[in-house]
């Protein structure tokens, strides 16, 4: 039995270094400290956006327990996932379920698409006849607003790319997870078609109460679609708060440059790529501060001494930037609970 008073899933402090391979000695800081918490109860849209490279994918592997974090804990219903074994794991496995980018590479050409929802139904038992089966199937593509008159008995290439991802998410939702990881499931499909997919997991969300976690670099998407954002910058997240507030009234320099540099209202417009003007001050390669600093309109030198904190500038919203320090500074916990507080949107 779930306990609600559980989070769903907890990451704390969790830190993922990717070491260089044999002839390198480098190493990539992905994700830096980052503390987070899904509520299961309340079960909200929440956003991950940030530039390419900004960890969002390392964050989407590490809730998926795909990777192990470096140092801190990620607990999936209290437990520490990185120490799931046997029927606890494969439990975990079916209760958090992903959708990625490329629909296309989960489907074997040979096989009918019925195959993709076919093999979770027997590997995890769902079915005691052949009838319940397909009762299923069919419940979940209706679900997702696919017909399965014309979906079931296809082969994948004669279905749309959105009509797969349908698929996908239709599969999502037959094992009946607490948790779905949506890895940019739009960012290989016509523009025309992520609306519906979009709109699937938003059904998928409100119908089913289950938590969606929304990875993109797209931010007009992501306003669309989720309750909380999560903007992160180079490992870190430096702004979060309920989505109208935050791309409403950006506090941190960096969501206000990713906002600025969007042309508004075209939601596909990839963003992250533009340069704010710096400020004057020097800033060496090597630094112990804010990340940012080096892009910074505003950055100064107190910036480079050591990593601002999460400022609550409201409640439920937080930016990790100097500019707020006479603000209340947040620790790992309080910040998480910011994190996890029931959006105005969510009912
Ligand atoms: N397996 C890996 N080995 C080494 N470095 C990696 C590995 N995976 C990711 N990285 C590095 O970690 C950082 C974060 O990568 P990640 O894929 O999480 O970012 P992202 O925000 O998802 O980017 P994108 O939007 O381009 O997918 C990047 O600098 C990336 O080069």
């Amino acid at each position: 039995m779930s306990d609600d008073r559980v989070p769903l899933v907890e990451l704390t402090e969790a830190t993922k270094i990717y070491r260089g391979g044999m002839l390198s000695k480098t190493s990539t800081i992905a994700l830096d400290h980052v503390s987070l918490t899904i509520r299961g109860d309340t079960p909200q849209v929440v956003s991950v956006v940030g530039e390419s490279g900004s960890g969002k994918s390392t964050l989407a592997s590490l809730l998926l327990g795909f990777i192990a974090p470096t140092e801190g804990t990620v607990r999936f219903q209290g437990r520490d996932i990185a120490k799931l074994r046997g029927a606890e794991l494969g439990q975990f496995r079916r209760e958090v379920q992903a959708v990625f980018q490329d629909p296309f590479s989960v489907f074997n050409p040979f096989y009918k698409v019925d195959h993709v929802l076919t093999v979770p139904i027997q590997k995890f038992k769902l079915a005691r006849s052949t009838a319940q089966r397909q009762e299923m199937m069919i419940t979940a593509l209706e679900a997702v607003g696919l017909r399965p008159d014309e979906t079931l008995g296809r082969y994948p290439h004669q279905l749309s790319g959105g009509q797969r991802q349908r698929v996908i998410v239709a599969r999502a939702l037959m094992l009946k997870p607490k948790l779905i990881i949506a890895d940019e499931p739009v960012s290989m499909v016509d523009a025309s078609l992520r609306a519906t997919i979009l709109e699937s997991l938003r059904t998928v969300n409100r119908t089913l109460n289950v938590p969606i976690l929304y990875i993109t670099h797209d931010l007009g998407t992501a306003y669309h679609v989720s309750d909380h954002i999560l903007v992160m910058y180079r490992g870190s997240i430096v702004e979060a708060g309920a989505v109208e507030t935050v791309i409403d009234a950006p506090q941190h320099p960096y969501t206000r440059l990713l906002i600025d540099s969007i042309p508004w209202p075209d939601p596909q417009q990839a963003w992250g790529s533009e340069r704010a003007t710096a400020s004057e001050l020097e800033v060496p390669e090597q630094h112990p501060g804010c990340r940012f600093a080096d892009r910074c309109p505003a950055a100064e030198a107190h910036c480079l001494d050591a990593p601002p904190p999460n400022y609550l500038i409201k409640e439920g919203h937080v930016a990790a930037c100097y500019l707020y320090r006479d603000r209340p500074a947040l620790g790992g916990e309080a910040f998480r609970q910011v994190l996890a507080t029931e959006s105005p949107s969510s009912s």
